[in-house]
């Protein structure tokens, strides 16, 4: 056998094509977080099968946090947050990979075939579609991954064939190494990459809530120094951080606004679509 470590370089081609692709047809990366996967209701999936049936591209990057804790204490394997990243050791690494791109992963494009739609599931590890590099904090939280490139031309392809990408963030490096990502860092990485207008969170809450004159309200708009003071003053915490911090990541590029909405309310991704005010629109 060869010297698999000397390969150093992973594939890097074609994103423009890919992107010119895209560009020509609505596109919009679609993130669902294991807060809400289970409880999306059928007609949830009608949407998107309508949608795609209309010629829009959804491109779904899905997590799956509860279900990893789920395992991981069935399996006796300790597990604990840093800072909204799960610390990650090789242990923790094998069932987070098993998790979101075995069970997960297809759970989801089932219930995308069950309501007619075609989707076609996928890891950041396939075809290096998600690669990644240790986080500045290793040290801390073990094998977790920043993204430092998407091979969209992957995405394009399975768009092309007529699927929705359905795709499992966990990252590769050249060496072969496998990273765990954040499921909103993984989103926010492909919408850029992608050069997508919007990217959708599909959350558990109804958009991003601050608390006026003693009653908890949606925030129908967010600017980034908007997020910037409600981080520091604890009114955005816990797993709304990573998804607030993806959405500024992208809206910097070409992406040109991130929805933060509830799964649960009806024809919900349609309705942003249309330009409905629904959700948290995050904007520049
Ligand atoms: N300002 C905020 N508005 C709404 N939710 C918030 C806010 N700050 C923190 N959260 C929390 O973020 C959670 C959503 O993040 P998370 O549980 O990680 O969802 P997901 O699994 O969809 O990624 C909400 O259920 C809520 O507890
Ligand atoms: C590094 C890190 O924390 N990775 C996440 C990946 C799944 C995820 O992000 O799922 P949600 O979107 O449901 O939270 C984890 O291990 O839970």
């Amino acid at each position: 056998m060869g010297d698999e470590r000397a390969v150093k370089t992973l594939d890097h081609q074609e994103n423009n094509v890919a992107r010119d692709a895209l560009e020509s047809k609505q596109s919009f990366v679609m993130k669902c977080g294991g807060s809400t996967l289970a409880a999306l209701p059928d007609s949830f999936f009608e949407d998107l099968k309508q949608l795609q049936a209309s010629g829009i591209q959804p491109v779904i990057v899905h997590g799956g946090g509860p279900a990893i804790s789920e395992n991981l204490e069935k399996l006796g394997i300790e597990t604990e947050f840093v800072n909204g990243l799960r610390r990650t050791t090789e242990a923790v690494l094998d069932v987070v990979e098993m998790v979101l791109a075995g069970s997960i992963n297809k759970q989801i494009v089932r219930r995308i075939q069950q309501s007619g739609g075609r989707a076609l599931g996928i890891s950041g590890v396939d075809g290096a579609l998600i690669q990644a590099q240790p986080v500045a904090n290793a040290a801390e939280v073990g094998w977790v991954g920043d993204v430092t490139y998407v091979q969209s031309s992957i995405i394009e392809g399975i768009t092309a064939m007529g699927y929705m990408p359905v795709i499992a963030p966990v990252g590769v490096d050249a060496n072969g190494q496998r990273y765990n990502i954040n499921a909103d860092t993984a989103a926010g990485a492909v919408a850029s990459h992608l050069g997508t207008d919007r990217m959708i969170v599909v959350t558990d809450v109804p958009g991003i809530m601050k608390e006026i004159e003693g009653t908890k309200q949606v925030l129908p708009v967010v600017t980034v120094q908007q997020i910037e003071d409600m981080i520091a003053s604890g009114d955005i915490y816990g797993g709304m951080i990573p998804k607030v911090k993806a959405a500024v990541g992208c809206i910097q590029g070409d992406v040109q606004e991130v929805v933060i909405v509830n799964g649960s309310e009806p024809k919900v991704l349609s309705r942003v679509l249309q330009g409905e005010t629904i959700g948290t629109r995050i904007v520049r």
